[in-house]
Protein backbone atom coordinates (compact mmCIF):
# COMPACT_ATOMS: atom_id res chain seq x y z
CA UNK A 1 0.00 0.00 0.00
CA UNK A 2 1.15 3.36 -1.07
CA UNK A 3 1.94 5.86 2.35
CA UNK A 4 -0.76 8.15 2.91
CA UNK A 5 0.20 12.05 3.34
CA UNK A 6 -0.66 13.32 6.97
CA UNK A 7 -2.11 16.20 5.21
CA UNK A 8 -3.02 17.18 1.48
CA UNK A 9 -1.19 19.91 -0.37
CA UNK A 10 -4.29 21.63 -1.57
CA UNK A 11 -5.00 25.57 -1.00
CA UNK A 12 -5.19 26.76 2.65
CA UNK A 13 -8.77 25.54 4.24
CA UNK A 14 -10.87 28.33 5.40
CA UNK A 15 -11.92 28.39 9.41
CA UNK A 16 -14.19 25.37 10.67
CA UNK A 17 -16.62 27.77 11.50
CA UNK A 18 -16.99 29.31 8.03
CA UNK A 19 -16.75 25.43 6.63
CA UNK A 20 -19.60 24.90 9.54
CA UNK A 21 -21.22 27.86 8.58
CA UNK A 22 -21.12 27.06 4.57
CA UNK A 23 -22.27 23.81 4.82
CA UNK A 24 -25.68 24.52 6.87
CA UNK A 25 -26.21 26.77 3.83
CA UNK A 26 -25.19 24.99 0.90
CA UNK A 27 -26.00 21.75 1.95
CA UNK A 28 -29.30 22.78 4.17
CA UNK A 29 -28.67 20.18 6.67
CA UNK A 30 -27.29 20.39 10.09
CA UNK A 31 -27.40 16.98 10.64
CA UNK A 32 -23.81 15.51 11.95
CA UNK A 33 -22.95 11.76 10.99
CA UNK A 34 -21.40 10.28 14.13
CA UNK A 35 -18.80 7.70 13.04
CA UNK A 36 -18.93 5.23 16.70
CA UNK A 37 -17.66 1.68 14.75
CA UNK A 38 -18.33 -1.63 16.90
CA UNK A 39 -17.33 -4.61 14.79
CA UNK A 40 -19.77 -6.94 16.07
CA UNK A 41 -22.44 -5.04 14.68
CA UNK A 42 -21.42 -4.69 11.14
CA UNK A 43 -23.09 -6.79 8.28
CA UNK A 44 -21.83 -10.04 8.06
CA UNK A 45 -19.54 -9.47 5.24
CA UNK A 46 -16.90 -7.70 7.20
CA UNK A 47 -16.34 -10.79 8.95
CA UNK A 48 -12.39 -11.50 8.86
CA UNK A 49 -11.75 -8.63 7.04
CA UNK A 50 -8.30 -7.01 8.48
CA UNK A 51 -9.44 -3.32 6.91
CA UNK A 52 -13.03 -3.59 8.22
CA UNK A 53 -13.48 -0.49 10.50
CA UNK A 54 -12.11 1.61 7.43
CA UNK A 55 -14.00 0.13 5.14
CA UNK A 56 -17.31 -0.05 6.68
CA UNK A 57 -16.96 3.65 7.65
CA UNK A 58 -15.70 5.01 4.43
CA UNK A 59 -18.75 3.35 2.67
CA UNK A 60 -21.34 4.99 5.60
CA UNK A 61 -19.17 8.25 5.17
CA UNK A 62 -19.68 8.47 1.36
CA UNK A 63 -23.68 7.49 1.49
CA UNK A 64 -24.45 10.43 3.86
CA UNK A 65 -22.16 12.55 3.35
CA UNK A 66 -24.78 14.51 0.48
CA UNK A 67 -26.54 15.35 4.06
CA UNK A 68 -24.54 15.66 6.55
CA UNK A 69 -23.03 19.12 7.56
CA UNK A 70 -20.75 17.32 9.37
CA UNK A 71 -18.95 13.92 10.60
CA UNK A 72 -17.87 13.33 14.37
CA UNK A 73 -15.71 10.22 14.66
CA UNK A 74 -15.50 8.97 18.65
CA UNK A 75 -11.54 8.49 18.93
CA UNK A 76 -12.15 5.61 21.34
CA UNK A 77 -14.30 3.21 19.09
CA UNK A 78 -11.12 3.20 16.66
CA UNK A 79 -8.40 3.28 19.61
CA UNK A 80 -9.83 0.25 21.73
CA UNK A 81 -9.39 -1.48 18.85
CA UNK A 82 -5.91 -0.19 17.74
CA UNK A 83 -7.23 1.30 14.26
CA UNK A 84 -5.86 4.87 14.63
CA UNK A 85 -4.66 4.60 11.22
CA UNK A 86 -7.76 3.55 10.33
CA UNK A 87 -8.96 6.58 12.16
CA UNK A 88 -6.19 8.69 10.02
CA UNK A 89 -6.86 7.23 6.57
CA UNK A 90 -10.70 7.83 7.27
CA UNK A 91 -10.94 11.50 7.81
CA UNK A 92 -7.88 11.78 4.94
CA UNK A 93 -10.80 10.38 3.10
CA UNK A 94 -13.13 12.47 4.07
CA UNK A 95 -10.95 15.60 3.15
CA UNK A 96 -10.29 14.27 -0.19
CA UNK A 97 -13.90 13.36 -1.47
CA UNK A 98 -16.05 15.52 0.54
CA UNK A 99 -13.62 18.53 1.24
CA UNK A 100 -17.13 20.64 2.20
CA UNK A 101 -17.89 18.44 4.74
CA UNK A 102 -15.86 19.15 8.11
CA UNK A 103 -14.71 16.67 10.57
CA UNK A 104 -15.38 17.45 14.53
CA UNK A 105 -13.02 14.54 16.30
CA UNK A 106 -14.70 13.63 19.37
CA UNK A 107 -11.94 12.80 21.97
CA UNK A 108 -12.87 14.93 25.18
CA UNK A 109 -9.43 15.83 25.52
CA UNK A 110 -8.11 18.14 28.51
CA UNK A 111 -4.90 18.12 31.03
CA UNK A 112 -2.55 20.53 31.89
CA UNK A 113 -1.51 22.67 29.56
CA UNK A 114 2.20 21.07 28.46
CA UNK A 115 0.24 18.08 28.24
CA UNK A 116 -3.06 19.33 26.14
CA UNK A 117 -0.57 20.61 23.85
CA UNK A 118 0.25 17.15 22.99
CA UNK A 119 -3.82 16.67 22.99
CA UNK A 120 -3.92 18.93 20.56
CA UNK A 121 -1.32 18.18 17.86
CA UNK A 122 -3.06 15.10 18.39
CA UNK A 123 -6.20 16.17 16.66
CA UNK A 124 -4.87 18.85 14.64
CA UNK A 125 -1.57 17.37 13.30
CA UNK A 126 -1.71 13.70 13.62
CA UNK A 127 -5.63 13.50 13.01
CA UNK A 128 -5.86 16.79 10.51
CA UNK A 129 -9.39 17.39 12.11
CA UNK A 130 -11.12 20.33 11.67
CA UNK A 131 -12.59 20.85 15.70
CA UNK A 132 -12.18 18.63 18.51
CA UNK A 133 -14.20 17.81 21.53
CA UNK A 134 -12.98 19.23 24.93
CA UNK A 135 -13.60 18.99 28.54
CA UNK A 136 -13.41 21.95 30.17
CA UNK A 137 -13.07 21.27 33.82
CA UNK A 138 -9.70 21.45 34.50
CA UNK A 139 -10.19 25.13 33.49
CA UNK A 140 -8.83 27.58 30.76
CA UNK A 141 -5.08 26.91 30.84
CA UNK A 142 -6.17 22.96 29.98
CA UNK A 143 -8.06 24.39 27.07
CA UNK A 144 -5.79 27.10 25.51
CA UNK A 145 -3.70 24.82 23.82
CA UNK A 146 -6.57 24.13 21.46
CA UNK A 147 -8.39 27.79 21.75
CA UNK A 148 -4.94 29.45 20.13
CA UNK A 149 -5.52 27.41 17.02
CA UNK A 150 -7.95 30.24 15.72
CA UNK A 151 -8.83 28.05 12.51
CA UNK A 152 -9.69 25.28 14.25
CA UNK A 153 -13.29 24.28 16.46
CA UNK A 154 -12.91 23.80 20.25
CA UNK A 155 -15.77 21.98 21.04
CA UNK A 156 -16.68 22.08 24.86
CA UNK A 157 -19.04 19.87 27.09
CA UNK A 158 -21.27 22.06 28.52
CA UNK A 159 -24.47 19.90 29.45
CA UNK A 160 -23.78 16.40 28.45
CA UNK A 161 -26.15 13.99 26.53
CA UNK A 162 -26.47 11.32 29.41
CA UNK A 163 -28.41 10.49 32.43
CA UNK A 164 -25.73 11.43 35.31
CA UNK A 165 -24.99 14.55 33.31
CA UNK A 166 -26.71 16.84 35.87
CA UNK A 167 -24.52 14.74 39.13
CA UNK A 168 -21.63 17.44 38.87
CA UNK A 169 -22.61 19.77 36.27
CA UNK A 170 -25.93 20.70 37.83
CA UNK A 171 -24.19 21.35 41.23
CA UNK A 172 -25.24 25.08 42.48
CA UNK A 173 -22.30 27.72 42.28
CA UNK A 174 -23.72 31.30 43.18
CA UNK A 175 -26.87 30.01 42.54
CA UNK A 176 -26.46 28.54 39.26
CA UNK A 177 -26.33 25.43 37.54
CA UNK A 178 -22.32 24.68 36.77
CA UNK A 179 -23.11 24.18 33.33
CA UNK A 180 -24.48 27.45 32.56
CA UNK A 181 -21.29 29.10 34.01
CA UNK A 182 -19.56 26.80 31.73
CA UNK A 183 -21.66 28.61 28.84
CA UNK A 184 -21.16 32.03 29.99
CA UNK A 185 -17.43 31.86 30.38
CA UNK A 186 -16.99 30.16 27.07
CA UNK A 187 -18.71 32.56 25.81
CA UNK A 188 -17.63 35.24 27.07
CA UNK A 189 -14.15 35.02 27.76
CA UNK A 190 -12.72 31.76 26.05
CA UNK A 191 -14.54 32.55 22.80
CA UNK A 192 -11.86 35.30 21.58
CA UNK A 193 -11.36 34.09 18.39
CA UNK A 194 -14.73 32.78 17.67
CA UNK A 195 -13.86 29.19 17.23
CA UNK A 196 -15.68 27.84 20.58
CA UNK A 197 -18.95 25.60 20.20
CA UNK A 198 -20.17 23.55 23.46
CA UNK A 199 -22.27 20.49 23.89
CA UNK A 200 -25.68 20.31 24.92
CA UNK A 201 -27.64 16.90 24.46
CA UNK A 202 -30.28 16.84 22.92
CA UNK A 203 -31.87 14.83 26.11
CA UNK A 204 -32.26 18.05 28.12
CA UNK A 205 -34.30 20.41 25.88
CA UNK A 206 -34.92 22.93 28.67
CA UNK A 207 -31.36 22.79 29.40
CA UNK A 208 -30.67 23.69 25.27
CA UNK A 209 -33.25 26.22 25.99
CA UNK A 210 -30.87 28.19 28.83
CA UNK A 211 -27.96 27.83 26.89
CA UNK A 212 -28.87 29.58 24.13
CA UNK A 213 -30.20 32.15 26.61
CA UNK A 214 -27.35 32.66 27.70
CA UNK A 215 -24.77 32.17 25.10
CA UNK A 216 -26.37 34.00 22.08
CA UNK A 217 -26.47 33.43 18.19
CA UNK A 218 -23.04 32.90 17.72
CA UNK A 219 -21.53 29.89 19.67
CA UNK A 220 -23.02 26.64 17.67
CA UNK A 221 -23.90 24.02 19.94
CA UNK A 222 -22.80 20.11 19.07
CA UNK A 223 -25.69 18.34 20.16
CA UNK A 224 -25.90 14.42 20.43
CA UNK A 225 -28.72 12.14 21.57
CA UNK A 226 -31.31 11.83 19.18
CA UNK A 227 -31.71 8.41 17.70
CA UNK A 228 -30.13 5.90 20.36
CA UNK A 229 -30.59 8.08 23.01
CA UNK A 230 -33.89 9.23 22.19
CA UNK A 231 -34.03 13.40 22.50
CA UNK A 232 -36.82 14.70 20.49
CA UNK A 233 -35.69 16.51 17.34
CA UNK A 234 -38.72 18.68 17.12
CA UNK A 235 -37.86 20.16 20.74
CA UNK A 236 -34.38 20.36 19.99
CA UNK A 237 -34.49 22.51 16.93
CA UNK A 238 -37.50 24.40 18.52
CA UNK A 239 -35.49 25.34 21.65
CA UNK A 240 -31.77 25.90 20.24
CA UNK A 241 -31.84 26.75 16.83
CA UNK A 242 -30.49 30.24 16.47
CA UNK A 243 -32.37 33.89 14.57
CA UNK A 244 -31.03 31.96 11.58
CA UNK A 245 -32.37 28.69 11.82
CA UNK A 246 -29.22 27.13 12.37
CA UNK A 247 -26.36 27.19 14.50
CA UNK A 248 -26.86 23.25 15.19
CA UNK A 249 -24.61 20.10 14.29
CA UNK A 250 -27.11 17.39 15.69
CA UNK A 251 -25.34 14.18 15.93
CA UNK A 252 -26.56 10.92 15.69
CA UNK A 253 -24.22 7.49 15.38
CA UNK A 254 -25.77 4.50 16.08
CA UNK A 255 -29.23 4.91 14.88
CA UNK A 256 -27.61 5.78 10.95
CA UNK A 257 -24.37 3.12 11.31
CA UNK A 258 -26.70 0.37 12.53
CA UNK A 259 -29.53 1.37 10.17
CA UNK A 260 -29.31 -2.07 8.66
CA UNK A 261 -27.05 -5.11 9.25
CA UNK A 262 -27.72 -6.24 5.47
CA UNK A 263 -25.60 -5.67 2.39
CA UNK A 264 -27.78 -2.63 2.03
CA UNK A 265 -26.07 -1.09 4.72
CA UNK A 266 -24.80 1.90 3.31
CA UNK A 267 -28.77 2.99 1.75
CA UNK A 268 -29.99 1.93 4.88
CA UNK A 269 -27.96 4.63 6.44
CA UNK A 270 -28.34 7.56 3.88
CA UNK A 271 -31.71 6.75 3.88
CA UNK A 272 -31.75 7.72 7.71
CA UNK A 273 -29.28 10.72 7.86
CA UNK A 274 -31.88 12.23 5.04
CA UNK A 275 -34.87 11.41 7.04
CA UNK A 276 -33.25 12.99 10.23
CA UNK A 277 -32.71 16.13 7.77
CA UNK A 278 -35.90 16.04 6.82
CA UNK A 279 -36.95 16.07 10.26
CA UNK A 280 -34.88 18.75 11.41
CA UNK A 281 -35.29 20.70 8.66
CA UNK A 282 -39.44 20.94 9.21
CA UNK A 283 -38.59 22.69 12.50
CA UNK A 284 -35.95 25.25 11.67
O1 LIG B 1 -22.87 14.50 25.79
C1 LIG B 1 -22.42 13.71 24.96
C2 LIG B 1 -21.20 13.90 24.34
C3 LIG B 1 -20.81 13.02 23.38
N1 LIG B 1 -21.58 11.96 23.04
C4 LIG B 1 -21.08 11.08 21.96
O2 LIG B 1 -22.01 11.16 20.85
C5 LIG B 1 -22.23 9.88 20.29
C6 LIG B 1 -23.68 9.49 20.49
O3 LIG B 1 -23.95 8.26 19.84
P1 LIG B 1 -25.45 7.76 19.51
O4 LIG B 1 -25.27 6.40 18.94
O5 LIG B 1 -26.06 8.73 18.54
O6 LIG B 1 -26.19 7.75 20.81
C7 LIG B 1 -21.23 8.94 20.97
O7 LIG B 1 -20.05 8.96 20.20
C8 LIG B 1 -20.97 9.61 22.30
O8 LIG B 1 -19.67 9.32 22.79
C9 LIG B 1 -22.77 11.77 23.64
O9 LIG B 1 -23.51 10.81 23.36
N2 LIG B 1 -23.17 12.65 24.59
Amino acid sequence: MSPIPSSTTTEPMRSFMDRLRDRWHDADTLVCVGLDPEPAKFPARFAGQPNAIFEFCRDIVDATAPYACAFKPQIAHFAAAEAEEALRMLILHIRLRHPHVPVILDSKRGDIGSTAQHYAREAFERYAADAVTVNPYMGRDSAQPFLDHADKGVVILCRTSNPGAGDLQDLLVDGKPLYQHVAAKVAREWNEHGNCALVVGATWPEQLREVRAIVGDQVPFLVPGVGAQGGDVRAVVSNARNRDGDGLVISSSRAILYASSGDDYAEAAANAARALRDEINLYR
